[in-house]
């Protein structure tokens, strides 16, 4: 489970340009959970995952996962159990390197590094098992660099990269939205095999109301720094796009958008 408590973030704090986010924001989300996140420009979505990843400090409250308060955790050992892929595929992987290293670094991480490191013929067997199941043949383009890939192809390996060690949360952040629609469509549904197979807890931001609607277990909408939505089981069912278009629409006129 993971718990926010009273999370402050204050950006530029003492500066004219101080802005609070946050002021004692709380959420909790359930293990298996898989969680849309959408909101406007600016609601606060990314700084959300930021504040979780601890790629961004802040001012108050706790960050709880399976019990432990992870505030004082440093970013690269809250990433031993938070997979995260981003919108940029380049983010999280290295374009020069091959299919086969960017993996293999994957699966070292947190781990320091000796000289074998590279040369587990298991775990290559391992790599192309996970690679066929995206069905895409990419376990006959080991040594492909990563940057020769099509943009679905590398979200695809990036989503292996982020699941191939055992973690307890996937962290989506606008993953699909630099896909073409058909593409963006396979790697969505590649995304619900994955965190369905590998029971993730996952939270997913997106612009894409359908995906946010079709994926998510719960749904979340924000709007400057708050949660004003948040529906899960037959509540969200009920849910159509066309609310939460109304919804999202009725907030952007509200903030002048
Ligand atoms: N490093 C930063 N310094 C100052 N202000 C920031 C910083 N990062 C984000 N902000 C501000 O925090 C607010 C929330 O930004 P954030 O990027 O979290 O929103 P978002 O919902 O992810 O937006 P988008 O949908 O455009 O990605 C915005 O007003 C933004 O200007």
């Amino acid at each position: 489970m993971l718990e926010l408590k009273n999370i402050t973030k204050i950006y530029n704090p003492g500066l004219v340009t101080e802005m609070c986010l946050f002021d004692d924001f709380n959420l909790t989300i359930e293990d298996g959970q898989f969680v849309s996140i959408v909101g406007s420009n600016g609601s606060g979505k990314t700084s959300l995952l930021n504040i979780i990843c601890g790629n961004i400090p802040i001012e108050q409250g706790e960050i709880i996962i399976n019990g432990k308060n992870i505030v004082k955790m440093p970013e690269h050992k809250r990433h031993n159990s938070i997979g995260r892929v981003y919108q940029n595929s380049s983010m999280g992987s290295c374009p020069n390197l091959t299919i086969l290293e960017n993996l293999s670094l994957a699966d070292h991480k947190g781990k320091t590094f000796g000289l074998s490191w590279a040369l587990n013929k298991s775990r290559i067997d391992y790599y192309k098992e996970q690679l066929s199941s995206l069905g895409l043949g990419l376990e006959d383009k080991l040594h492909v660099k990563l940057g020769a890939l099509s943009g679905g192809q590398r979200q695809a390996v990036s989503l292996i990269m982020s699941t191939l060690t055992p973690i307890d949360f996937l962290i989506l952040d606008e993953h699909t939205a630099a896909l073409d629609p058909k593409t963006a469509e396979t790697i969505m549904i590649l995304t619900d095999k994955i965190v369905r197979e590998k029971k993730l807890t996952a939270m997913m931001v997106t612009h894409n109301l359908r995906y946010a609607a079709e994926y998510g277990d719960r749904i979340l909408m924000m709007d400057k720094g708050n949660i004003i939505l948040d529906r899960s089981g037959k509540e969200k069912e009920s849910t159509s796009i066309d609310d939460l278009l109304n919804i999202f629409t009725k907030i952007s006129i509200e903030c002048g958008n």
